[in-house]
């Protein structure tokens, strides 16, 4: 494997198609509705058509990339489960059991596993094993990986979209499985942008207050030891992040490179977009809201990506289930645009 295949392919990531835009937008205003009342749904489909460069896009069938690692942090005592939950999900999702199996299954999404860095090997049918170490080292004292496997996990994600964008996925949902993530995630989200932890870092699976508290700390001193670069997001990944993170990153750029738009799940998903954007800006243009997870330092995520996210149901799951969720919405935008009748096909007046 090259590790630096995908930087190559950074420059193929193009604006926004704007003559799309404006085709889709004149024939939203010829549509039987009174002008502008179908809100949002005109600006998604809009935007659409914008990304794919089709005035008439089309995101079914949606792909689903669930990313599954171990984070070194855990042993800190920063989640509220146990590390091994992260081989056991692994397969859950492998069997189809898990939510995100039931909402890929609901929107009829193309759906595979990847194994980028679990801690044990798991025995799981379908899973695609990229193991790119059995989990990051504890951050708190040594980085989390080399700069050299930070690489390799965005190569990795980066491959992956490449497959599931050929088998026919036309929209990009990337989930993730990883107990400590969201500690992993506050850290990459502050070295990002020098937002202060305590602003950032919440409950993730639900740790108690004194958990919380030690999360926070660890957070900041792992920030002081390590003073990562936000001018270097490899640096920064490579000391404070996460497997799974630098390949939702590579795969969101994977997407953009395909004019695929992307569809942002929760807190760990939407860090990652913003590794993505830090690496190739224009990248930003192909990524679309999802939900707002309750875990405080997503909308701060959100805010900082400019993104506003299309419901809020006060999910915290991650693996992708929230953006699976509000998929319907943005193919609801897709069908408006292709099987609405026009004023003048349905015979009614329009002023
Ligand atoms: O997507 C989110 O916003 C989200 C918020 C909280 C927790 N999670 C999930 O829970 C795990 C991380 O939580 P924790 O407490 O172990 O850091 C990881 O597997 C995520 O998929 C996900
Ligand atoms: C059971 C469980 C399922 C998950 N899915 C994503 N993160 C998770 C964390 C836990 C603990």
């Amino acid at each position: 494997m090259n590790t630096a295949d995908w930087k190559n392919k950074l420059a193929q990531v193009q604006p926004r198609n704007e003559e799309a835009a404006q085709q889709a937008s004149r024939h939203v205003n010829q549509l039987t509705k009174p002008l502008g009342s179908l809100g949002r749904l005109e600006s998604l489909a809009v935007e659409l058509a914008a990304m794919t460069g089709e005035p008439f896009p089309a995101v079914t069938p949606p792909g689903v990339l669930v990313f599954a690692a171990d984070h070194g942090v855990a042993a800190e005592g920063v989640s509220a489960y146990p590390q091994e939950v992260t081989a056991q999900m692994v397969a859950n999702f492998a069997h189809g059991g898990a939510a995100i199996n039931v909402f890929s299954r609901q929107i009829g999404a193309l759906l595979h596993v990847v194994d980028v860095g679990v801690a044990v090997d798991v025995d799981a049918p379908g899973v695609w094993t990229k193991k790119v170490r059995p989990g990051t080292a504890s951050f708190l004292r040594e980085r989390a990986m080399t700069r050299e496997e930070a690489e390799q996990c965005v190569q990795i994600g980066f491959e992956s979209a490449e497959a599931i964008i050929d088998e026919g996925a036309k929209l990009l949902i990337v989930g993730e499985m990883g107990i400590g993530n969201t500690t992993a995630s506050s850290a990459l989200l502050a070295a990002l942008t020098g937002a202060e932890p305590d602003e950032l870092v919440g409950r993730g699976t639900g740790v108690s207050d004194e958990k919380w508290q030690k999360k926070k700390a660890v957070v900041k001193e792992a920030l002081s030891f390590h003073q990562p670069d936000a001018g270097d997001p490899l640096d920064a990944l490579s000391k404070v992040g996460g497997l799974e993170i630098g390949s939702m990153a590579g795969a969101i750029l994977c997407a953009a490179s395909r004019r695929v738009p992307v569809l942002l799940d929760g807190f760990i998903s939407t860090v990652a977009a913003l590794l993505a954007v830090r690496l190739c800006p224009v990248s930003a243009e192909y990524l679309l809201g999802g939900h707002r997870s309750q875990e405080p330092g997503h909308a701060f995520a959100l805010q900082t990506l400019g993104k506003e996210p299309l419901v809020d149901l006060g999910l915290r799951l991650g693996e992708g289930s929230g953006a699976a969720v509000a998929f319907p919405i943005v193919e609801a935008a897709t069908r408006m645009l292709r099987e609405m009748a026009t004023f003048d096909e349905a015979g009614v007046s329009s002023e």
